[in-house]
């Protein structure tokens, strides 16, 4: 069974159509990038994927689960990073934990071992006391990572999570989300940014709402950079952009 599977999904904002019958599935764990230029249509596929939006046509199934006719059921298999952090900076990076793990009904003694498990995931045991406003982007972006695993999720979405980091964050972060994808999470992490794009990784590249391909990052780019091999699907509308990025 697929983490996610996605059939004939279409979305317009009045008569601009954003996405155009997506297909894809993301098999257990599979880290799937999501590659594609500003206005590609990435933020409304994570909308649909996330429920945020009603998709009226096509299919999605999270874990095997139908998104729209069973949506709690599927919700509760998926984690999501928001692009925008939701964190109380206020808070120690354990108790904004435990609370995320309250609004999914786990609480005492269950709520403290995932929230240790899921700490230690992301290389952040260490940081459990400490508040949020103390951290840097790259470990309140991991905390944010860990927080969205405390209920035990088969998919995991993040949608552009290494946004303003510097290059040592991004890359542990990526490191990060790799190995949870070899230990059995199904991964869909959208990005533009091609050097977060590992040879075995499982690529959508998404063009004016249209899945232009569909295949492993080696397959893709043959001899090429992942970057050139872009330049030669879109037709040249992505150009090169500082970071490996595309816009
Ligand atoms: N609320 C809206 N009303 C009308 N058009 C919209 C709306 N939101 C997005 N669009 C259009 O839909 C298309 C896809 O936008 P979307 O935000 O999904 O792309 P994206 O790949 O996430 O881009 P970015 O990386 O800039 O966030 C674009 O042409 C965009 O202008």
């Amino acid at each position: 069974m697929n983490g996610l599977e996605v059939r004939g999904l279409s979305y317009r904002y009045g008569p601009r159509q954003a996405l155009k019958e997506v297909s894809f599935s993301v098999p257990k764990g599979r880290f799937c990038a999501l590659l594609g230029p500003n206005g590609a249509g990435k933020s409304t596929l994570f909308n649909l994927l996330t429920a945020l939006f009603t998709a009226p046509e096509g299919q999605i199934m999270v874990a095997g689960v139908n998104l729209s006719q069973e949506p709690r059921r599927a919700l509760a298999r998926m984690g999501v990073v928001f692009q925008q952090p939701t964190l109380d900076l206020d808070l120690t990076v354990r108790r904004n934990m435990l609370y995320f793990a309250a609004l999914h009904g786990i609480s005492g003694s269950e709520a403290a071992r995932r929230c240790d498990a899921a700490l230690e995931q992301l290389g952040m045991g260490e940081r459990a006391a400490e508040t949020v406003r103390a951290l840097n982007g790259g470990h309140r972006r991991r905390m944010e990572i860990a927080r969205a695993l405390i209920h035990r999720p088969e998919v995991l979405l993040l949608d552009e999570p290494t946004v303003g980091l510097d290059a040592a964050s991004r890359a542990a972060i990526t490191d990060h989300v790799h190995a949870l994808a070899d230990q059995g999470l199904s991964v869909l992490w959208a990005t533009h940014l091609t050097d977060e794009v590992q040879d075995n990784d499982l690529t959508l590249l998404l063009h004016k709402g249209v899945l232009l391909a569909q295949d492993t990052a080696a397959n893709l780019r043959q001899d090429q950079s992942l970057q050139d091999a872009f330049l030669r699907l879109t037709g040249g509308a992505v150009q090169e952009h500082g970071g490996g990025g595309l816009r």
